[in-house]
């Protein structure tokens, strides 16, 4: 096994990227670095699951009606703490909170940015040490800075995000993050305890042949989604065809192996979740953003999801997200289908 020498770290990254956002004050940066902090807590949670008081219910329900897992709790607590700590975050919204949770100290009052997450991605996966992770989206407030944050700091479309990202706790652990300057990708070095850049500059295939779904739901699926199920079942040698499915139940996790393979995540509206089961401002929205920044695609079937104005923290969307060509031709079928 050969390491590489000469590793460049996020920190490393970070800094040296900055000069791609002209008149930047390290204010990002220093986000950034704190969100890297909290993962690296959560991490080490993650990894001794079993011998450590961290598995199970949490014995509360949060605004979705879930049962929240301790891990929930417990990454959404350290998330937060981590944020309030690094002074350029006036405010958070959390898929563990009904309300967004405002930092009133002097310090934090003045932060330039707002934090949207999901602190525990894949919550059914938890207990059975498989894949899940911690999504965010960050934004420049609108609200002048030095006053309560407002819920409107964070009702900004997708479009407006100024970084977005992820972290998968796999068999390693990733961040993946963009500032809209292209997508890179770290892998946490537990020897040293830093993230190092390991995928540099990522770029999703523009098809692929897996195709991500619960098809548990299919009989409550639009019939457009039906069709294009037997699609990538069909047998076509020139196109690949049949496809892989592939489910993990932890979007972070379908959607990195898509991004790399190439591939489809496809969370439809279905007549239990008529609008979806997808969070649009802390899920949808920071995993659109990674896939267009990664030559790739998101929609809700008919509408891209960086330009749907959010009118609610918790509002769900469709969320189908990938490689461009195999979200597009699932939007034909969605059109022709179901006259969307
Ligand atoms: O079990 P289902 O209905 O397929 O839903 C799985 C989806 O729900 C989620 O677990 C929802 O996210 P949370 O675990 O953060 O609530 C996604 O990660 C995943 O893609
Ligand atoms: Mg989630
Ligand atoms: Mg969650």
């Amino acid at each position: 096994m050969t390491e590489h020498n000469n590793v460049q770290t996020l920190n490393q990254f970070i800094i040296q990227r900055q000069s791609d956002h002209p008149g930047a004050k390290g204010e990002l940066s220093r986000l950034l670095h704190h969100v890297g902090i909290a993962s690296k807590i959560v991490n080490r949670a993650v990894n001794k699951a079993g011998l450590v008081d961290i598995l199970g219910e949490h014995g509360d329900r949060n605004v979705q009606g879930e049962d929240q897992q301790k891990l929930d709790v417990f990454a959404d607590t350290h998330f937060i703490d981590a944020l309030k700590a690094c002074g350029e975050c006036c405010a958070v919204a959390s898929e563990e909170n009904e309300d967004i949770i405002i930092f009133d100290d002097e310090l934090s009052k003045h932060g330039k940015y707002v934090f949207a997450m999901d602190p525990l991605d894949g919550s059914s996966n938890i207990d059975v040490n498989v894949s899940i992770g911690t999504i965010f989206s960050i934004y420049e407030r609108i609200s002048p800075r030095g006053e309560i944050a407002k819920i409107e700091d964070f009702l900004q479309d997708g479009t407006k995000q100024v970084a977005a990202g992820y972290i998968i706790y796999g068999s390693s652990t990733m961040l993946v993050y963009t500032t809209g300057k292209g997508v890179n990708g770290f892998t946490l070095d537990p020897s040293i305890g830093e993230f190092c850049l390991s995928h540099p500059n990522i770029k999703t295939p523009k098809t692929g042949s897996i195709y991500s779904i619960n098809e548990g739901n299919y009989i409550n699926f639009p019939s457009g989604v039906k069709k294009y199920i037997k699609y990538c079942q069909e047998f076509d040698k020139k196109s690949n065809r049949p496809y892989t499915s592939r489910y993990i139940g932890s979007l972070v996790a379908d959607f990195h192996r898509n991004l790399l393979n190439g591939g489809i995540f496809i969370y439809p509206q279905t007549r239990k979740n008529p609008n979806g089961k997808l969070r649009l401002m802390y899920e949808c929205n920071p995993i659109a953003f990674i896939a267009e920044q990664a030559g790739g695609k998101a929609t809700d079937g008919n509408q891209r999801i960086l330009t749907i104005q959010p009118t609610s923290l918790h509002e769900r969307v469709p969320f189908y997200t990938g490689s461009t060509n195999m979200v597009k031709k699932t939007e034909e079928f969605l059109h022709f289908f179901n006259n969307i």
